[in-house]
């Protein structure tokens, strides 16, 4: 069988694309996914991402980690987003389906603006914090993000037993002026650090703004720079959450299985 692929990256945070509105990719086969994402024997990727046809929206992306575990990639989904325009299957707005539900999108200026999902909520964790945007993340401030220790801190609380069983993935962030910081995530389900991470940076933004009128904050990855905008809390939730940032096509290729 052979399976024709693309390559996206969205700030460095990279996922094999598959084209599979016929439906033809077998999504329980979960070996194959953590194969195709593999480094070393397969194309390499953090993820891998189906494009299917829905009833109800322009598309629904199917997102696996590269171990096959599955939950929501704000990154994977601005390269969706991008993709499906390639496929011809959308212009400049958009609306799709993901695991944690509905999304917006819009194309601009070689962008992909992204509207998030609403967050609940910030959870206090002692110093540290805890936000869902979709996928789970822990944040903590640090003074020199550039020389902390990522994989042995965020290894450490992504298998710290008040995250157990499911797990968390790891932001660890540091303020470089009132409106800017430089964001690191050791991210589950790839079991390492990756060079961004979009549901990441924006919990951080959150935590980082959560007490401003309504908030755009840049931010700063190993992979680039990504912004977040969100409106001022209402009784501690967050609504109108966008994440925007570059989405590019690096190459195709086919997989013969
Ligand atoms: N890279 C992603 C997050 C992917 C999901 C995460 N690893 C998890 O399992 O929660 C992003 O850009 O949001």
């Amino acid at each position: 069988m052979e399976i024709s692929f693309y390559k996206y990256q969205g700030t460095g945070n990279d996922f094999v694309m598959i084209d599979d509105r016929a439906q033809k990719f077998d999504d329980s086969d979960l070996k194959l996914v953590s194969q195709l994402c593999d480094r070393k024997f397969g194309v390499g990727a953090d993820g891998l991402i189906l494009i299917r046809n829905h009833a109800d929206y322009d598309f629904e992306m199917i997102y696996f980690n590269a171990d096959g575990s599955q939950s929501m990639c704000g990154n994977g989904a601005r390269c969706a987003v991008a993709f499906s325009a390639f496929l011809g299957i959308l212009e400049e707005k958009t609306s799709f389906l993901a695991i944690d539900g509905a999304h917006e999108a819009i194309l601009k200026d070689g962008l992909v603006q992204l509207l998030m999902g609403d967050v609940a909520g910030i959870d206090e964790k002692g110093a540290d914090s805890f936000v869902n945007t979709g996928s789970p993340h822990h944040i903590r401030f640090v003074d020199d993000v550039q020389d902390y220790p990522i994989f042995a801190e965020g290894k450490k609380v992504r298998y710290d037993e008040m995250y157990a069983p499911a797990g968390t993935n790891v932001n660890f962030v540091e303020k470089v002026s009132a409106d800017e910081i430089f964001v690191r995530t050791y991210e589950r389900g790839v079991e390492d650090e990756t060079l961004s991470c979009g549901t990441g940076v924006t919990a951080a933004a959150i935590a980082f703004g959560k007490d401003l009128p309504a908030a755009t904050i840049k931010i700063q990855t190993l992979g680039g720079q990504l912004s977040v905008k969100f409106k001022a809390s209402v009784n501690g939730a967050f609504k109108e959450v966008w994440l925007i940032g570059p989405a590019q096509q690096v190459f195709a290729g086919k997989i013969n299985l």
